[in-house]
């Protein structure tokens, strides 16, 4: 592989290795928002590289091209992927970092393994990138790269962005590897956060914890930037919220075969008055049992009329042997069971569910196709399923219940916002959604869909490197604690992110 200027270096490439039964192999599209957001980006950018891992453990995979986009795979051995990525990443810091939803759990065993799978991602890179060239490290995975990349190329400019909520203070400090976390991340020159609550609270942990000099004035969004003192380096902090290709969805949500799909989608669904629909990962941070329950007593207290509204739940499958998924999933195909049993009829259950990956152009038809979204996170980093649906909305006034615990309730105020976790507040955004008038829902809509459109992926991108690269607006004055770290209370602490 030849040297590139630029690299993305994130756990997964955007595809993923699919081993066939009959002993063949192929590559499909990697789930999750990280790779929609990312490459666009990379697309566009030559001299270029992804290094992820390809999915499979035990994968050999040469470097390839694939859709323009050079990628260099990092292979994991099937333990790796049992601690390092089941376990350290989405069994540990997964949960940590959301609230602890679950439980989080900590094993040395974990640890050693994200060590180790780290250390590999940094060598890895080391090699692949140019003299000066600019790294950028994605996510909780690979939290301690940036340093070790810095030990062996000082030479490279090393930007992070961190996808998923940096967590309040007080649940961080769980972590019995939490200095060891702080200081992997202050190896990169800019750290981005998606909202300015993660980019305070790592601040804070950075001057208590590693006990170095930190600026102590609010960071800002895009622009005020915080600054922590590293020996003689310094580095940034700040809240980038990431985004979509906003006016490509646009521009597909209008061509006349995907409207002709959405016509025909709801005429497979029997023409319902009001198809509501939720698209999500089968994560349990996603608050699909939160929209099931409030369905569910909503029909029960003859609110909504089984006769006239369909759900539809697009679940792709994610992480399905960690415990707390598996679990999840039991618990969620009953209460869909339950609903269907309840009020459903022959040929016309209330709720479509479906445990598979849809692909992008069909998903559009979904949105185009919805009069109401449901994304009820109990927390998201930031869900840019929501802000696909506005983009894809037109000129028609779609509802969008928006948990206000997502990433993207900061930036979709309109959305019909409610707490996930208070289940009437959950169904009064339902009903709202449902019966605004509407002038008023297209009123939200088009509010909704200007801040998307013009805050897309690429101006995310832009406003990351532009920082990472040229350097920022001036932080603030450096301030250092009398005593580095603990026990006390955290008093400036802003919760979650
Ligand atoms: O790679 P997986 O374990 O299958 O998980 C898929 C991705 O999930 C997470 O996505 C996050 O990034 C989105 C874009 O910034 C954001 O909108 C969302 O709120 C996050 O949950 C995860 O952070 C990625 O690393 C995973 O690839
Ligand atoms: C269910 C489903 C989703 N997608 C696409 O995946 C991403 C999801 O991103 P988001 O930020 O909302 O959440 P996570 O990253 O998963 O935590 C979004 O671009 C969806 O359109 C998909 O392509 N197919 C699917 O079935």
């Amino acid at each position: 592989m030849t040297e590139s200027d630029f690299i993305v270096v994130a756990n997964r490439l955007p595809i993923d290795l699919e081993r066939l039964p009959d002993g063949s192999s192929r590559w499909k599209r990697s789930p999750g928002g990280l790779v929609t957001a990312l490459e666009p980006v990379l697309r566009e950018s030559r001299s270029s590289a992804w290094i992820g891992w390809p999915g499979v453990p035990d994968a050999d995979v040469e470097p390839l091209i694939e859709d323009d986009i050079a990628m260099q795979p990092v292979p994991l051995s099937g333990q790796e992927v049992t601690d390092y990525y089941e376990g350290f990443s989405n069994a540990t810091l997964w949960p940590l970092y959301h609230d602890v939803i679950v439980a989080p759990e900590y094993h040395r065993r974990w640890w050693a393994a994200y060590v180790t799978v780290n250390r590999r991602f940094a060598d890895v890179t080391a090699k692949a990138a140019a003299p000066g060239a600019t790294v950028w490290v994605q996510d909780y995975q690979l939290q301690l790269v940036p340093k070790m990349l810095r030990m062996l190329r000082p030479d490279l400019t090393i930007g992070f962005f961190l996808h998923i909520p940096f967590p309040p203070v007080e649940l961080f400090l769980q972590l019995p590897w939490r200095t060891e976390i702080v200081e992997g991340l202050l190896g990169a020159d800019l750290i981005g956060f998606q909202l300015p609550g993660g980019a305070q609270n790592f601040l804070y942990l950075a001057r208590r914890l590693a006990g170095h000099q930190t600026s102590r004035g609010s960071v800002g969004l895009r622009s005020r930037l915080g600054e922590v003192q590293v020996g003689f380096r310094k580095v940034r902090v700040g809240a980038f919220p990431i985004s979509i290709e906003s006016s490509r969805i646009d521009e597909i949500s209008k061509r006349r075969e995907v409207r002709e799909q959405a016509r025909e989608l709801r005429t497979e669904l029997g023409n319902p008055r009001t198809i509501l629909l939720g698209v999500d990962r089968l994560d349990y941070t996603k608050g699909i049992d939160v929209r099931l329950a409030a369905i569910e007593e909503l029909l029960a207290d003859g609110d909504l009329d089984p006769g006239e509204i369909v759900l539809v739940q697009l679940a792709t499958p994610s992480r399905e042997r960690v415990d707390s998924y598996v679990r999840m999933r039991a618990s969620i195909e009953s209460r869909v069971g339950r609903i269907n049993g309840e009020y459903g009829r022959v040929g016309r259950p209330v709720v479509h569910y479906h445990h598979r990956p849809v692909a992008r152009n069909e998903l559009i038809a979904f949105f185009v196709a919805a009069d109401v979204m449901l994304v009820t996170p109990l927390r998201d980093g930031m869900n840019l399923v929501a802000k696909e649906y506005v983009a894809c909305q037109g000129d028609r006034g779609g509802r969008l219940v928006l948990s206000e615990f997502t990433g993207a309730a900061h930036e979709l105020r309109q959305a019909y916002l409610c707490n996930p976790y208070d289940l009437d507040g959950v169904k009064h955004a339902i009903l709202s959604a449902l019966t605004d008038s509407p002038e008023d829902a297209r009123r939200r809509m088009r509010a909704m869909r200007r801040q998307v459109l013009s805050f897309d992926v690429s101006r995310w991108a832009a406003s990351f490197l532009r920082a990472l690269t040229v350097g920022p607006e001036a932080g603030h004055t450096l301030v250092r604690d009398p005593e580095p770290m603990l026990g006390e209370p955290a008093a400036e602490l802003t919760s979650g992110s």
